[in-house]
């Protein structure tokens, strides 16, 4: 990549988020040459370590989790960071950052951009003490807000208002990763690009949408954050969420980043609102007990390390959502999302109507299956499913995949994360939410979220390893739509 004058911070540098994904991130950027040559990286963390103490910690994470681990690129890459030890809650902290990233005397410093991968409670006092320790709107800082913003429409409001109190929007980043994956962005090119396929996205064709995101994990040692905020607010608030906006969203008159944004915002904002006597009908949540994964056996969450006990925290989220305009209005989009469900999955599986006459049928009440567009954003993969004729005497049908394998052999796969820190490092914001989408996100599932709030006894379980609870089908509005695990 050659130079670009800027500086990271990253606060929560031991945590799940940097050793899963921004570490390995940065690292596969340094192995592809797209790191700048004198990018510097300030780790920042309690722990009382020094540089070798951290770089040794680097190392353990990056042989786990980067996936092309070498000793020589591990030597460089090492270069680039400086370990911080600091208390995100001590003015002290700030000084002694202050001090490294505009040392006495030094020209004019990088740009420095500050990556908030800690848990979102401590947000706010992190933008607070930045901006009194003097990064705030007056120099050249950048802020990077993981989700969820906020952990409900209430304080994600809060959370705005201090951000905007101390820095100016043009240097606030809410990253969604799932807006860097390269699957998730196809949708836009898969919609857009094909005329048939732009015909046949409407109410008359579709029956229905469902996305799903499964993940064989469990909560790993995030229980501290993840006891409190739970499926909802985790993934489907966010992530699933912004998925629905890029399928559901109006062709926007340009890829700029705010033409973009108020198509996905228009969604949102025609979302029929859930009444507060109907949540049961809408949504449905569930944690999951011991099971198998992988042929391993696993406990349930109420043994997890840090679980509150008798948590009712949902591990599994399942709901609909209607999109009350003249493309959607009828089409339910069904969303769901786990952890420990039998695999890492997600997709898209979009559903066509029945033909208007069952010509082929093979009795009286059986129907053929309709169409289906299958896009698997994990593993890669986009397949549309019709039916054709079986060979032989018969007048028999089968269903076949048109596959359009999506990635051609030797094409390079940019993860979410590098992507996004790109952007982030070349001052680009295409791929970063705006506030608003974020407010209206929660304005849909704060209905489900109150009412949950108030359920405090009581939680389904689902075995580990398997779909999810079998009441997730409870949702449906017909009895012939089924939850499509198999693509
Ligand atoms: N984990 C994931 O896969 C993803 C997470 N995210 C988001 O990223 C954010 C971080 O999540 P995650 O990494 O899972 O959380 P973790 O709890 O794993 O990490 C929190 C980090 O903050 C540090 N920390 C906590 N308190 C202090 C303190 N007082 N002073 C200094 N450092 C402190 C922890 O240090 P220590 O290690 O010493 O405890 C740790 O490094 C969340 O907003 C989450 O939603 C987004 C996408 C994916
Ligand atoms: O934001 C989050 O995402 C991860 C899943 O991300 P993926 O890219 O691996 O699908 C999830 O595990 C985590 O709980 C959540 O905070």
């Amino acid at each position: 990549m050659g130079n670009c004058n800027c500086q990271f911070v990253i606060f929560g540098a031991t945590g799940d988020l940097a050793c899963k994904k921004l570490l390995p991130a940065l690292y596969h950027l340094h192995c592809a040459s797209r790191m700048p040559d004198e990018l510097r990286i300030l780790a920042f963390g309690r722990r009382p370590w020094d540089d070798k103490a951290w770089q040794e910690f680097l190392q353990e994470q990056m042989e786990t989790y980067a996936s092309n681990y070498h000793a020589d690129h591990f030597a460089d890459f090492c270069k680039h960071f400086e370990y911080v030890r600091g208390e995100i809650h001590e003015p002290e902290s700030y000084a002694k950052l202050s001090s490294l990233l505009t040392p006495e005397g030094a020209e004019k410093p990088a740009d420095t951009i500050f990556y908030l991968a800690i848990r979102p409670a401590d947000f706010i006092p992190v933008v607070q003490r930045l901006s009194e320790a003097g990064f705030n709107q007056d120099g050249d800082y950048r802020i990077v807000i993981e989700k969820p913003f906020g952990d409900d429409l209430e304080s994600a409001v809060q959370l705005n208002e201090q951000l905007h109190r101390h820095f100016r929007e043009d240097q606030i980043y809410r990253i969604d990763h799932y807006l860097g994956k390269e699957i998730v962005q196809n949708l836009l090119v898969f919609r857009f690009a094909n005329l048939p396929i732009e015909a046949v996205w409407n109410r008359n064709y579709i029956d229905h949408v469902q996305i799903t995101v499964a993940e064989d994990i469990g909560i790993e040692n995030r229980a501290g954050y993840y006891d409190q905020a739970g499926a909802l607010r985790d993934m489907l608030q966010n992530h699933l969420m912004q998925v629905l906006t890029l399928i559901a969203m109006e062709p926007p008159p340009s890829l700029e980043a705010d033409s973009l944004r108020d198509e996905k915002v228009k969604v949102l904002r025609s979302i029929r609102p859930i009444p507060k006597s109907a949540v049961t009908a809408y949504a449905m949540r569930a944690q999951y007990g011991p099971g198998v994964v992988h042929n391993k056996h696993v406990p349930g969450y109420q043994d997890e390390a840090g679980v509150e006990p008798n948590s009712v925290t949902e591990t599994f989220v399942a709901a609909k959502f209607y999109i009350d305009n003249w493309r959607w209005r009828g089409v339910p989009f069904y969303l769901r999302t786990g952890k420990r469900l039998t695999a890492k999955s997600s997709s898209v599986a979009i559903r066509f109507r029945h033909t208007p006459q069952q010509l082929f049928r093979e009795t009286s009440i059986e129907r053929i299956e309709p169409n289906w567009i299958l896009l698997s954003l994990e593993p890669e993969s986009l397949k549309i499913e019709i039916q054709i004729k079986e060979p032989g005497l018969e007048m028999r049908v089968r269903p076949v995949q048109l596959n359009a394998s999506y990635r051609k052999e030797g094409e390079q796969e940019l993860d979410a994360y590098e992507a996004l820190l790109l952007d982030v490092m070349q001052g680009d914001k295409a791929l970063f939410i705006r506030f608003d989408e974020v407010e209206w996100a929660w304005r849909v599932v704060d209905p489900i979220i109150k009412s949950w709030g108030r359920e405090t006894d009581y939680i389904l379980t689902y075995p580990a390893g398997s779909w999810g609870p079998d009441e997730a089908t409870r949702i449906m509005d017909k009895e012939d739509q089924y939850w499509r695990n198999q693509l």
